[in-house]
């Protein structure tokens, strides 16, 4: 298993540019299931959950194919992918896909709006709690369709087609918002889904599905409007940039020093951890090309952080802003509401000496002067990033194993971080 190792304590200075995000790039691949024509994505980050659904839906019968690189493209940017479901072949998602990432469960709404019929099982994904799927079958049975779970698979059923309806959330969720929205596309009739997730993947996801001849609205806000067609058609559409990164980035400037600019950056997805940046005492400016984040000298002001749905503070986020309180000037506490067990990051910071108490949801972080490095091992995706922020900031060196959790969310991560000056390899093993 590769390793990743750091040298810390160099600032970082340059340019980073932002990838196309993983969490639109994955549901706007699964719309593809919806129509017989080519859904052609461009900027699709390259990532090993992207590797891994382009095999779920070549399983179903996607034809999938790489435009190649124009000349003197960068080769940091996303790639163009053309996605053709000419006809599904199988609409069963078997476990040993489906359980390695929570959202390739999401091929159950476009697999039952299309072929009334589909068998996926239950996902994995990252452990960061349970993870249950109520809310998508609730959401299913709401547009008509029968459900029955065996074996470890929801069987999924609408032998007349799925009928619109009204879809009232007891609880945001960004997986069955995507999973509803993609299903009621192809209902008869007017589905109207209430207290939707009004994350920008989720708006993203719309554009396209527009693009491709639905007939969406509201989506971004929390309730969506979906009136049904007959069928959809191909299109081509951008993937939006990935917020996550961007916020992880500026993290490990602020945490570092220097001055970087998120190149391709949009700051109207990140308000809220721009917000609290800035309050750290992080300079963040918007420009034409993107978000430059710069801290010259100068220590860094706790502050406390909840976690919440867009717009609030991503939870996506929360592990990285941890590791840069860890050297904040007194204690600052971070509470996560939206998973139950997203903490694990806490006892691999406290290897670099961090001062760190939980209880409960509640993380209360006592900042030190100076961090040193460790061998520390990552435990989900954004926790693994956490330890390499921390590493990049500690004295001397660090090793990050189970690197792999890292492949699945950050593209190219040590030539981004590299070229602006930090010392970091990997190490193959
Ligand atoms: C690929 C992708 O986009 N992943 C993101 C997505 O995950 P994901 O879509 O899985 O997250 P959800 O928004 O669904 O989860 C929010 C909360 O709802 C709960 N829940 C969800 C579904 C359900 O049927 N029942 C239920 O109780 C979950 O356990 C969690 O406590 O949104 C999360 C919250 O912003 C992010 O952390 C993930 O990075
Ligand atoms: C939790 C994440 O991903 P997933 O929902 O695929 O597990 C994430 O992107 O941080």
């Amino acid at each position: 298993m590769d390793k990743i190792r750091i040298v810390g304590g160099n600032e970082l200075n340059g340019v980073i540019p932002i990838s196309g995000a993983k969490n639109a790039a994955l549901p706007l691949m699964i719309a593809s299931l919806l129509t017989d024509e080519t859904l052609t994505l461009e900027n699709v980050p390259r990532l090993a959950d992207v590797a891994l659904l382009t095999r779920i839906l070549t399983n179903h019968g996607v034809d999938y194919s790489l435009n190649g690189k124009r000349p003197g493209e960068d080769l940091l940017t996303g790639q163009t992918v053309n996605l053709t479901a000419r006809s599904i072949v199988d609409t069963t998602a078997p476990y040993d896909l489906v359980s390695r990432m929570r959202a390739s469960f999401w091929v159950i709404g476009p697999l039952l709006a299309r072929m009334h019929q589909a068998r996926v099982s239950l996902p994995g994904g990252c452990a960061i709690g349970t993870r249950p799927v109520d809310l998508f079958l609730f959401g299913l049975e709401q547009l008509g369709a029968k459900i029955d779970v065996d074996r470890g698979y929801v069987i999924a059923e609408a032998p007349g087609g799925l009928v619109g309806n009204r879809v009232v959330f007891p609880k945001v969720s960004v997986g069955a918002t995507h999973t509803i929205m993609m299903a009621a596309t192809l209902a008869k009739g007017e589905t109207v889904i209430e207290n939707a997730a009004r994350e920008p993947e989720v708006a993203d996801l719309a554009r396209c599905l527009n693009a491709m001849g639905a007939k969406i609205s509201g989506a971004g806000t929390s309730t969506i409007t979906i009136d049904g067609v007959q069928r959809l058609r191909g299109a081509r559409h951008r993937v939006v940039s990935d917020r996550i990164e961007t916020g992880t980035y500026a993290m490990a400037v602020a945490m570092t020093g220097g001055d970087v600019l998120l190149e391709g950056a949009e700051a109207d997805l990140l308000d809220e951890p721009i917000r609290v940046l800035r309050q750290v005492g992080v300079t963040i400016e918007e420009t034409n090309r993107g978000l430059r984040v710069k801290r010259n000298g100068g220590g860094l002001a706790p502050v406390d952080v909840e976690t919440q749905p867009f717009p609030g503070f991503p939870t996506d986020l929360q592990a990285q802003f941890m590791a840069l309180m860890t050297k904040a000037k007194g204690s600052s506490v971070i509470t996560e509401t939206i998973f139950e067990n997203r903490f694990m990051h806490v006892q691999e910071l406290a290897r670099f000496g961090a001062h760190i108490h939980l209880d409960g949801q509640k993380a209360t972080i006592e900042g030190v002067e100076r961090l040193t490095g460790a061998p520390v091992m990552a435990t989900d995706l954004r926790a693994s990033v956490s330890l390499v922020i921390a590493g990049l900031a500690a004295e001397g060196e660090t090793t990050v194993s189970r690197v792999y959790h890292l492949d699945r969310g950050f593209e190219r991560l040590e030539e981004k971080i590299s070229r602006c000056g930090a010392v970091v390899e990997r190490i193959s093993a």
